[in-house]
């Protein structure tokens, strides 16, 4: 059993004066011999001879947690001047601003026992100096970071697989989870506070790994939580609205992951420009990029690098072909259904292939491992054939629809959805998610996601509203159910399913805690729908993949 605040780290690393950290990065000199080994930014992690970086947070400051953090064995603590003053005061936490001063000093005896180091705005060196500490391990990776609204996770196991199959031991950071060679760790963040993050990747190369397949998010990049590492690769899947309550507005969440395609973060990089945020990107990025057009819109089409053609269904997903303008061309497939899953496999191939591998290799490689054939915890996770049962994260009105286009083709009888929306977040795309649930399923099982602190009831009237005027404006014969609690929603469409139909269950994907008036309750869709699928008795199940994040039923 983990705890979120389980991290991987290295085991061996050769400690560094914090007399060289703070001239190496302009810091006042603390006059003392004290050693570090890592860095952490939470005390709740921190380990012996780590460098405690003490930042200020929405709510809390860092510098409140340092003497528990020394007292665990940390060896040096960096802050802001406000942490310097908590520390300065009574007992360590007065906050008498006045004895902040002058920042470029270091902080005055705070009886901790240690020596403080003060920076202006700590997080902006953070990744820099955590991945300074433990001896710059991005350097000595192959790097490939992928941003978008969309796709990331997708496309992080799909560069994870094609790497594999060419033969280098690779590491993987993102949503679901954080791999270094064997060991494996679910994750709290897509993409790891940078401390974390750092100490990650030197553990990659204790465990010799040799590539690294990694998420950045907006929120990632706006932290600093990525800054020590220059992607060899970085690729963008695609921009749609969200994130709005952290960026604002659309075009600042746009400047946001833009600065991914900056030298500071990318050698290089891959864009999908298959919508305007991707056509402008590429123009305005600063680092060299090779665009990638996946759905054959003639505007994006004829000036992109890579194109994708040829597109036809394979098994349960695609084939197609990614051809780049010089003539270099590669045929493959991808398992997962949909066109969106084509545009995310070609993006990780076209990252591999500007990351400097042979096309030959390539196809080779993917030849001898069933094409892009990730397995991707909670996304289009096939858990039985019949009734094809799967689970998604689509958890927005846009991806429920595409993940119900993407099963239509494959189903030869009736398509069943299983949703619900979030409570306490965007209540405005409650009534979309029930219209485009009715608009693409044949029979619709509303029901709870994570209420947080509302009234669940009150959550699926909102879904329904938006279903039942869709019924009214629709032409096609959809039944329409609302079922609480989720379980007995999923048990129910598993139960009613026929042979030949299919039940999506979308919204949760990988998760495994459901939030119910503050309460987190065991909830995993992949359980729930497997202990269904094992009461039919006549089900074909697909074995269990193993995730970090998997647990034991233990709802009745
Ligand atoms: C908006 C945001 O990103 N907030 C992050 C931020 O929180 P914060 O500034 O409020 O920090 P705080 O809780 O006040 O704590 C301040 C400092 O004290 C430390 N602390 C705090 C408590 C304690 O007991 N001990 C301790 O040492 C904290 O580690 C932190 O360094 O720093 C915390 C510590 O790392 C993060 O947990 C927290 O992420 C929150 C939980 C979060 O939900 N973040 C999401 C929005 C996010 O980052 N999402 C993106 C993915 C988005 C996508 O879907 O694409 C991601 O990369 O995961
Ligand atoms: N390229 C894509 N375009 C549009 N939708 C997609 C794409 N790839 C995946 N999706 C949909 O978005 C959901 C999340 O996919 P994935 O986890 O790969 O993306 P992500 O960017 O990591 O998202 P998140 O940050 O929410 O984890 C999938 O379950 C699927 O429904």
């Amino acid at each position: 059993m983990t705890s979120p605040f389980d991290r991987i780290r290295p085991a061996a690393v050769t400690p560094r004066q914090v007399t060289d950290l703070a001239l190496a990065f302009g810091l006042a000199v603390p006059g003392s011999d004290a050693t570090v080994t890592c860095v952490a930014s939470d005390n709740r992690v921190v380990a012996d001879g780590d460098l405690f970086v003490a930042l200020p947070g929405t709510r809390a400051h860092g510098a409140r947690f340092a003497a528990d953090a020394v007292a665990r064995g940390a060896t040096a603590v960096l802050t802001d001047a406000e942490g310097a003053a908590l520390l300065a005061g009574p007992a360590g936490d007065a906050g008498d601003e006045s004895r902040a001063g002058d920042e470029s000093r270091a902080a005055p005896g705070t009886g901790l026992g240690v020596p403080v180091l003060v920076a202006p705005d700590p997080r902006s060196i953070l990744g820099r100096v955590a991945a300074w500490v433990v001896g710059n391990p991005a350097d000595r990776l192959m790097t490939f970071g992928v941003t978008g609204t969309n796709g990331k996770t997708t496309t992080t196991y799909q560069l994870a697989h094609l790497l594999r199959a060419l033969g280098w031991k690779g590491g993987l950071v993102g949503t679901v989870e954080t791999r270094s060679g064997d060991r494996v760790l679910p994750s709290r963040l897509t993409t790891p506070e940078a401390a974390d993050l750092q100490a990650v990747l030197a553990a990659m190369l204790e465990d010799e790994v040799r590539t690294l397949a990694m998420e950045v998010s907006s929120h990632a990049l706006a932290q600093h939580r990525a800054d020590g590492i220059v992607f060899g690769v970085a690729g963008f899947t695609n921009l749609s609205q969200d994130h709005l309550d952290f960026h604002g507005d659309l075009e600042s969440y746009f400047a946001t992951k833009k600065q991914l395609f900056t030298p500071a973060h990318a050698r290089r990089g891959v864009v999908t420009a298959d919508d305007p945020w991707g056509v402008r990107l590429a123009q305005e990025s600063e680092v060299p990029v090779a665009t990638l057009s996946t759905t054959g819109t003639a505007t994006t089409t004829d000036a992109a690098d890579w194109v994708v053609t040829d597109v036809a269904p394979s098994g349960t997903g695609s084939a197609f072909t990614v051809t780049h303008r010089d003539g270099r061309t590669l045929r493959t497939s991808t398992s997962l259904p949909g066109a969106y899953n084509v545009a995310n496999a070609a993006l990780a191939l076209v990252m591999v292939l500007e990351g400097g591998a042979d096309v030959r290799d390539v196809a080779e490689a993917l030849d001898a491992s069933g094409g892009l054939a990730a397995t991707v915890p909670g996304r289009m996770e096939v858990v039985a054939t019949s009734p094809r049962v799967v689970v998604d994260f689509a958890h927005n009105t846009e991806a429920l629809a595409l993940a119900l286009d993407a099963l239509r083709p494959t189903t030869a009888g009736r398509l069943a959805v299983v949703f619900g929306a979030t409570g306490d977040r965007d209540p405005g795309k409650r009534p979309l998610m029930g219209a485009a649930a009715v608009a693409g399923a044949d029979v619709v099982y509303v029901t709870d996601d994570d209420p947080h602190d509302e009234d669940p009831a009150a959550v699926r009237a909102a879904v329904l509203d938006g279903a039942r005027a869709e019924l009214v404006l629709g032409d096609r014969d959809v039944t329409l159910h609302e079922v609480a609690p989720r379980e007995e929603a999923i048990r129910a469409a598993v139960r009613d399913a026929a042979p030949a139909d299919t039940v999506l269950v979308a919204g949760r994907g990988h998760e495994t805690i459901q939030e119910i008036a503050g309460v987190d309750h065991a909830l995993d869709d992949r359980v729930e729908a497997r202990a269904a699928l094992a009461a039919r008795g006549d089900a074909v199940m697909v074995p269990a993949q193993v995730t970090g994040k998997q647990h034991e039923r233990t709802t009745a």
